[in-house]
């Protein structure tokens, strides 16, 4: 296990921020970190970085203690901070030197990530004359410097354009074959279009914890709204394809679920024509990912 967090509580003077958090990582999972402003996020990765500590619990990241192996795990892990702090004065090859001092790397390992973060063009000019995207490519090539094994990103892509975020997608989706990433975000789209787990956190807690392909599944499901002339039989409705769950509202209403976002109306309609039924209302309600994250954090 890469990161073991258990029973974690933090505090801001009397604002209880994390409140009994328990997370397990292993190596090459890719997790998604979601959650409204506010739910802790930041304060989470800041504990897990040892830029903060937390007031109980245990974290353990490649089987050393957070408090009592700071400077080793520090040496295993790279983290990109919300506010990415870059010296805008700075040229980019000037700051990445300045940051690969302190762990003593070398030219070579430098020219490697400027190119793995696809930052030659830019290498010589400063970094207030950078773009937001480019700003970050500097912020995650300085996290990557050391080739640590584990990742800390938190909220790459919030304030890019629609062009860079896809392309700094795309920079971790390449730099995440032979890392452990934890990445912060409110956008359901980013977890879907990087990560193979989400974590949903809200206000200090872990509302859900599941591997993504298991969360699309359970989410992408269709509710049928319909109304009947009269009551049915629920084993009657079996043998509907696709159908996981029906659900009686009252006496001739009930909500039929599907495993699937096909409109399934025709179907039921057929059914109920087969069946010598008469429809009276009938609805069709898609459950996304982002209809989930809604659901569970608001
Ligand atoms: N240093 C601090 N002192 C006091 N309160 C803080 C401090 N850092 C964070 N908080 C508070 O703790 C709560 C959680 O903040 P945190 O930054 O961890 O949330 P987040 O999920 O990362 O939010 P966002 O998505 O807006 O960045 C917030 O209410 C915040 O105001």
């Amino acid at each position: 296990m890469d990161i073991q967090v258990q029973n974690l509580h933090k505090s801001y003077q009397n604002q209880h921020v994390l409140k009994g958090i328990n997370l397990s990582v292993k190596t090459g999972e890719i997790v998604g970190l979601l959650g409204p402003n506010g739910a802790g996020k930041s304060t989470l990765m800041k504990i897990l970085t040892g830029f903060t500590t937390a007031d109980e619990g245990e974290v353990h990241v490649i089987d050393k203690n957070i408090n009592t192996d700071k400077l080793n795990i520090q040496k295993q892990l790279g983290y990109l901070p919300e506010q990415n702090p870059l010296y805008d004065e700075m040229y980019v090859r000037e700051f990445l030197k300045f940051n690969a001092n302190i762990f003593k790397i070398n030219n070579q390992r430098i020219k490697e990530v400027i190119k793995l973060t696809q930052l030659t063009p830019e290498a010589n000019k400063k970094i207030h004359q950078l773009s937001k995207g480019y700003k970050q490519r500097v912020g995650i090539a300085a996290a990557l410097l050391h080739d640590p094994k584990i990742l800390i990103l938190d909220e790459p892509t919030t304030g890019l354009d629609p062009n860079q975020l896809v392309e700094i997608r795309a920079l971790i989706k390449k730099i995440s074959i032979d890392k452990t990433i934890i990445l912060s975000t409110h956008i359901m789209q980013e977890v879907e279009a990087i990560c193979n787990r989400v974590v949903i956190i809200k206000k200090g807690e872990i509302v859900k914890d599941q591997s993504l392909t298991d969360l699309q599944q359970s989410s992408n499901q269709q509710i049928i709204d319909v109304e009947f002339n009269t009551e049915i039989e629920i084993s009657q409705l079996k043998d509907l394809n696709h159908l996981i769950d029906v659900k009686p509202q009252n006496k001739n209403h009930y909500y039929l679920v599907f495993d699937t976002i096909e409109d399934q109306r025709s179907q039921v309609f057929d059914y109920a024509a087969e069946h010598n039924l008469k429809i009276l209302n009938m609805t069709a309600i898609n459950q996304s990912l982002e209809d989930l994250f809604h659901e569970l954090t608001s």
